[in-house]
């Protein structure tokens, strides 16, 4: 697991390191990163090191002085390397000294066109809103691969958040903490990290990895049966949209080796494809479970909201979905059902955020992460917000952040495959925090292995889950 921290943190924290180390030697440990770095994409793209060309963009403060002694070691190397000043008077003094000493030179604009590689140190931590009109003049000119200092400059180090110009970087090389940017923009690229041996405890949010969802997959035990894995009932469909029940529903299949109810009108088409389902009319009549789905398809007339009514009433716990979603936006009395011990688990995407959140204050503003916490809070219900990053937010303050590496998911039905991995998973007996979270993250490889490079469809998601969970779980042997 790895822990992210905003960065008033990451100051504080250096702060009492810089006040221990020598002068200079933080900021030469995390250039010699971002050089080494430069160094394997110029090897990756055009096949050598020596007698490249690189360009540095060099802002006014510490992320410039970074991006100079970067320089200054790649010329060891025999890179060519051009520093493109955007405040000549304030640019890191020792850092430019050190370039020019190294062999360095001070260029333009006109030096972007024949560069190999550019490397981005126009700001790092200090960042403030986009690209000034110079810096981002002088990045629209770029046509190599950039390699971002700290982060890519114009994007907000907090939020992830871009409301004009700014860096999209090939490679981000960061140092002593990640920072939300790093998993909350896909304009960071491919991420490498340099420790800076900073003391960070309770981190802002929290990424699994493939080995942290490896552990909390639950896998069949030697005294199982399949009551004892946990029985997920979906609460699904309607006799317009019986597809969402039957993805949502095969999701939860794939998931676990525990059993799998179903209750709705679309009872015979889940049968179907899914002969290992015990499928009924209704939620009254589905038989006990261990954890509920309710909303994918669901409809939002009367007889919908009876059925969320039942299952929030039902007293285990329950992801609340789609439609499921948008019935308790406008129906908050649905509540009432709830006994307010029972874990929820709600997996709205934006607009279904909005309809829940705004009657409650709580907008979904550039910062996503604030927004899921504060409405776990008010709704004392787990929030997994779905996006590029799907952040899960409980309500005690607790948040993870998955972050997808493609947008594959970006298709019609792929939500419902979701929320049945999350049931499942909840059925099992994982806290939805972690059900939510994991199941984003399985969702997320599922996508990529049923694309695989063409685009694909969420019948195809729930027929790669098996390798995903492969994926995952061979930790569990290892
Ligand atoms: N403090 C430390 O211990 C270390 C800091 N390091 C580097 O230092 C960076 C932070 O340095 P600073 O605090 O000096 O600040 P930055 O280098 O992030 O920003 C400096 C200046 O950039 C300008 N700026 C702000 N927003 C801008 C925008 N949207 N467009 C254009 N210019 C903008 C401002 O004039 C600001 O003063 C980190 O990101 C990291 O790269 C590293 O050297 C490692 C050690
Ligand atoms: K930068």
């Amino acid at each position: 697991m790895r822990g992210v921290w905003t960065t008033a943190r990451v100051r504080e924290a250096e702060d009492k390191v810089l006040a221990r180390t020598p002068e200079g030697a933080l900021m030469r440990r995390a250039a010699h990163g971002v050089a080494l770095h430069t160094m394997r994409l110029l090897r990756s793209t055009t096949g050598a090191v020596a007698g490249r060309r690189v360009v540095l963009l060099v802002g006014a403060g510490n992320n410039g002085g970074d991006a100079l002694w970067a320089g200054a070691f790649l010329r060891k190397r025999s890179v060519g390397v051009t520093a493109v000043l955007l405040a000549p008077e304030r640019a890191h003094a020792e850092g430019l000294e050190a370039l020019l000493w190294a062999g360095g030179r001070i260029g333009t604009a006109e030096d972007l066109d024949s560069a190999h590689v550019v490397v981005d140190g126009i700001v790092g931590l200090s960042a403030r809103g986009s690209l000034r009109p110079d810096a981002a003049a002088l990045v629209s000119r770029v046509r190599a691969p950039i390699v971002a200092v700290d982060l890519p400059s114009g994007v907000d180090p907090d939020t992830g958040a871009v409301d004009g110009p700014a860096v999209d970087a090939q490679v981000t090389v960061t140092f002593g903490a990640l920072k939300p940017v790093h998993f909350l923009s896909p304009r960071c690229g491919e991420v490498h990290f340099v420790d800076l041996g900073l003391d960070l405890a309770d981190p802002d949010f929290e990424v699994f990895d493939t080995e942290d969802v490896g552990r909390a997959w639950p896998l069949p035990g030697p005294s199982d049966d399949k009551f004892t894995q946990g029985v997920v009932g979906i609460a699904a469909g309607s006799t317009t949209y019986p597809g969402a029940a039957v993805l949502s529903v095969g999701a939860a299949v794939r998931a676990t080796s525990g059993m799998t109810r179903y209750a709705g009108p679309a009872a015979d088409e889940v049968r179907q494809r899914w002969p290992e389902v015990v499928a009924t009319g209704s939620v009254e009549d589905a038989g006990r479970v261990q954890a509920w789905v309710v909303g994918p398809g669901l409809g939002t007339g009367k007889a919908s909201r009876d059925v969320v009514a039942s299952v929030l009433g039902a007293g285990v716990p329950t992801v609340v979905d789609a439609d499921g979603i948008t019935l308790l936006a406008e129906h908050p009395t649905l509540w009432d059902a709830r006994d307010p011990e029972v874990p929820v688990l709600l997996t709205p995407h934006d607009r279904e955020f909005a309809r829940v959140a705004e009657p409650l204050g709580v907008d979904l503003g550039a910062d996503r992460v604030a927004a899921a916490r504060a409405l776990a809070a008010k709704l004392n219900a787990t929030v997994l917000l779905k996006g590029h990053a799907t952040v899960i937010a409980a309500p005690d303050g607790r948040v993870a952040v998955n972050a997808a590496r493609s947008h594959w998911l970006a298709t019609a039905g792929s939500g419902d495959v979701l929320s049945g991995l999350s049931g499942a998973l909840l059925a099992a007996g994982l806290e939805p925090r972690l059900a939510g979270a994991c199941a984003a993250f399985v969702h997320v490889r599922a996508g990529e292995l049923a694309a695989s490079g063409a685009p694909t469809s969420a019948s195809a998601i729930v027929d790669a889950l098996p390798d995903a969970i492969r994926g995952v779980s061979r930790f569990r042997h290892a």
